[in-house]
């Protein structure tokens, strides 16, 4: 029997540093790079319904909503693609916008909850490549849809879903996130000035080993021009305590790893925790 409602969830992913790779198609188009997945992301619980009507909402640690948004048009795009239509309700606790590719994990997340709702017998493969042309289409992200097709702090050799992606897993401690405020994706991945920066702070090498990713990423943070006064600042003191941090592309904030890194980074505002993820996006219930 079909199931009245079906929920989803996918993680996060934070990027280190990252080169947009302009492809022929979409599915082709995207970054390499590296970044971490991460066990905080977005849940979507989708319902059947004659008209789609989309829900974020973001929730604080007890549990309490903190913000409340109608309509996503990313999702929106995605459902008229599959020609369904139902209501989606998505949940995340990290803020949006600020570098932890939740629209990646929102896209991919509904899509396999509207798999099993729909039996619309998409495979995995399927999904991600739906997820990662909307991305790519929206200029909502470009490496995260391929990140998160399973766990571990990732390097990805080459654009899209099928690429070369090796995953690692000796990060075994917590990590720390704050965040200054969002970053306007869309603006930034359409600058070819801002781009052409990127590209040229590129690292030359592939990190060799988990806190190998942060002295990378921190380099690319600082060459881009994408570090804020106020993401410098914050890693600068990570630094002096020797705690692996960098900036969470795209946003205006900071990641940092080992139980030490809390006590600096909440001196700047909230601290977010999380651990590297294990797994991409999976059911985690339906009801009859
Ligand atoms: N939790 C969510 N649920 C549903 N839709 C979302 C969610 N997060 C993002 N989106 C959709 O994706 C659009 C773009 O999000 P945006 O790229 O700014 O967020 P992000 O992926 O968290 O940011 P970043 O690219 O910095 O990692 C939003 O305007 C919204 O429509
Ligand atoms: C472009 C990006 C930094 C923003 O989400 C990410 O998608 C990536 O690593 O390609």
């Amino acid at each position: 029997m079909n199931p009245s409602a079906v929920t989803a969830f996918c993680p996060g992913h934070i990027s280190g540093y990252f080169r947009r790779i302009n492809g022929a198609t979409p599915a082709a188009t995207g970054s390499t790079g590296a970044g971490i997945v991460i066990d905080s992301g977005v849940t979507a619980r989708v319902t059947r319904s004659p008209r789609t009507e989309i829900r974020i909402i973001r929730r604080d640690a007890q549990g309490k909503t903190r913000e409340q948004i109608a309509g996503s048009p990313i999702l929106q795009f995605i459902m008229d693609r599959l020609g369904v239509t139902a209501s989606v309700v998505t949940e995340c606790s990290l803020p949006i916008g600020a570098g932890f590719g939740l629209s990646a994990a929102a896209l991919l997340s509904t899509l396999t909850a509207l798999n099993r709702l729909f039996c619309l017998n998409l495979s995995e493969h399927d999904i991600a490549l739906n997820a990662h042309e909307a991305e790519v289409r929206f200029r909502t992200g470009l490496g995260d849809v391929a990140a998160c097709q399973g766990g571990g702090w990732v390097v990805r050799d080459g654009p899209g879903i099928d690429a070369r992606i090796h995953r690692r897993y000796d990060l075994t401690g917590p990590l720390f996130a704050i965040s200054f405020g969002p970053i306007h994706t869309p603006s930034v991945l359409g600058s070819p000035r801002q781009m052409e920066r990127v590209a040229a702070a590129f690292p030359k090498r592939t990190p060799r080993f988990g806190r190998d990713l942060f002295s990378l990423s921190q380099q690319f943070a600082v060459q881009s021009g994408l570090a804020t006064p106020e993401v410098r600042q914050v890693i600068h003191l990570c630094s002096t305590r020797n705690i692996p941090a960098s900036m969470t592309m795209l946003g205006n904030g900071v990641f940092a790893y080992g139980p030490g890194a809390r006590c600096i980074l909440e001196q700047f505002g909230e601290v977010f925790e999380c651990r590297v993820a294990h797994s991409g996006a999976r059911i985690i219930g339906e009801s009859a």
